[in-house]
């Protein structure tokens, strides 16, 4: 996937009347953890707005998107809802992990075995060569369930940190909470165009370089969202 940008100098093609042509980058999120910690839930909230009556377990990866505006630019967020369930998910996880421009790892604040097995995605995330700067943040979902809660914030923020992600709290069922599922989504987006605007921007003075937009760091390694 090559996304363009806007803000480079680069000449655009035209759209057959003279129209400059704006190609509209997708980045690719997947959404990755143990089963029915509320994965097609959250994405569906983010994407449809709503909150299922009903899900049924995810076999192979579900594809949903919306197309969100940035700082006057459309860009489209294509979201792979994977499947939890490791009989659903082996042939297709070479392909989840190919191009991935973020990842959102969640866990269910109801089920402390959901937050333990978080390592056991993130080496699997790693094990695929997924890029250090590529952007991950940690959800956990299921915040409703307030008398049911096995996982303190104290400890998932603790854990947050010592991977170098944002922690999001969250719940996929409550519409107040829906400005908080869909900031996990903006948050990362706004992240993405913000660091392919950078690397656009280094390659200006260059020409004969070739145009590969990927993500870049600021001066402490750290990935930087202009939330
Ligand atoms: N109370 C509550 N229930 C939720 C929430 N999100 C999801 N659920 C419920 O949790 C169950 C599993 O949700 P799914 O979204 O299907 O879980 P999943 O992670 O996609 O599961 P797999 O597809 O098997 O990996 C369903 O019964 C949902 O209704 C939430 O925020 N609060
Ligand atoms: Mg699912």
């Amino acid at each position: 996937m090559s996304p363009s940008s806007r803000s480079c100098p680069h000449p655009l093609p035209t759209a057959g009347l003279g129209l400059p042509y704006v190609q509209t980058r997708i980045f690719k999120i997947i959404v990755i953890g143990d089963s029915n910690v509320g994965k097609t839930c959250l994405t569906f909230r983010f994407c449809g707005g709503t909150f299922p009556d009903k899900t049924e377990a995810t076999i192979g990866v579900d594809f949903r998107e919306k197309t969100v505006e940035i700082e006057g630019e459309r860009i489209k967020v294509q979201v792979w809802d994977t499947a939890g369930q490791e009989r659903f998910r082996k042939s297709m996880v070479e392909h989840y992990y190919r191009n991935v421009h973020a990842v959102v790892f969640v866990y269910d604040v109801t089920k402390m075995t959901s937050f333990t097995n978080l390592k056991t995605w993130i080496e699997e995330c790693n094990g695929h060569a997924v890029p250090p700067l590529v952007p991950r943040v940690l959800v956990g979902n299921k915040c409703d369930l307030k008398d049911l809660i096995q996982v303190p914030s104290s400890m998932a923020l603790k854990f947050a940190d010592a991977h170098n992600m944002l922690l999001f709290e969250t719940s996929a069922k409550d519409p107040k909470e829906s400005q908080n599922v869909d900031a996990i989504f903006m948050c990362l987006a706004c992240r993405l165009k913000a660091q392919r605007s950078l690397l656009c921007r280094d390659l200006e003075g260059r020409p004969g370089q070739p145009r590969r937009l990927e993500p870049t760091h600021d001066a402490n390694g750290k990935n930087s969202c202009p939330c």
